[in-house]
């Protein structure tokens, strides 16, 4: 069976970068990414404005939306305190499959953990299944045209307290129109706009950080 982009990326990271370190797998998907096979991954550039935020914040509980191949797991992961979890939720079994092997090699498996399925049904079940109280940081990367529905879901289902951190991939490329109309416009809601460019390319785009203040 021809092998697909995203198991190239992972064979890429089991045949060059170091086992049990983070950065070297981050690293080694981004040098692949940029020179052979462009994937959407945040990437170094945005990477750094999410390291930044991760490193300001210093959540406990947090989730993602939108694994892929694991590199922003990866990449949040190695910056986490050992007591950190991160929740990351992907619909593509195959994505999934990857993104476990990418964070065992990793070595970050005790602080991830990866969710099958779609983020409609899998938010609702966080607090009774995945033990979850409220979260501290989402980063959202998953559909955008799902940005939205899926922020008031963590609302209706009190997944979010004062201070909860929204990080949003994307705002200007695919875009998030919706999202940054709705977001913006709510005087819950506190927003930075981090301009940066597409993962691995020349055009534009930008994160969006949204505070919940309550
Ligand atoms: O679509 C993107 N990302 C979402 C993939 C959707 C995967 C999903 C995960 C999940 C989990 C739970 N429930 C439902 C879903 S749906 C994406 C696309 C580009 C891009 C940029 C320029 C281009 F020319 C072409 C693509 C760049 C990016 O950084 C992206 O993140
Ligand atoms: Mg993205």
């Amino acid at each position: 069976m021809a092998q697909s982009k995203e198991e190239r990326i992972l064979n890429f990271v089991l045949q060059n970068a170091v086992r049990g370190d983070p950065q070297s797998v981050v690293d080694t998907i981004d040098k692949y990414c940029s020179q052979k096979e462009w994937a959407m991954n945040v990437g170094d550039e945005k990477g750094l404005i999410l390291d930044k935020i991760l490193e300001e914040t210093k959540p406990s509980v947090l989730l993602e939306l939108g694994t892929y191949c694991g590199y922003s797991a990866v990449r949040t992961a190695r910056l986490l305190k050992p007591s950190a979890r991160l929740l990351t939720i992907e619909f593509n079994p195959a994505f999934a499959a990857i993104a476990r092997q990418m964070i065992e090699f990793a070595g970050v498996q005790d602080k991830v953990k990866i969710l099958e399925g779609p983020s409609e049904t899998i938010i609702p079940q966080l607090k009774k299944k995945h033990e979850v109280d409220t979260l501290d940081f989402v980063f959202l990367d998953h559909w955008k045209d799902r940005y939205l529905p899926d922020t008031i879901l963590l609302l209706d289902h009190g997944l979010l307290r004062k201070g909860s951190v929204i990080l949003a991939d994307n705002v200007i490329c695919p875009g998030a129109p919706e999202f940054i109309k709705y977001i913006r416009n709510n005087n819950s809601f506190e927003c930075t706009n981090y301009p940066s460019h597409v993962e691995y390319m020349k055009v534009k785009d930008a994160m969006e950080k949204a505070v919940f203040v309550g």
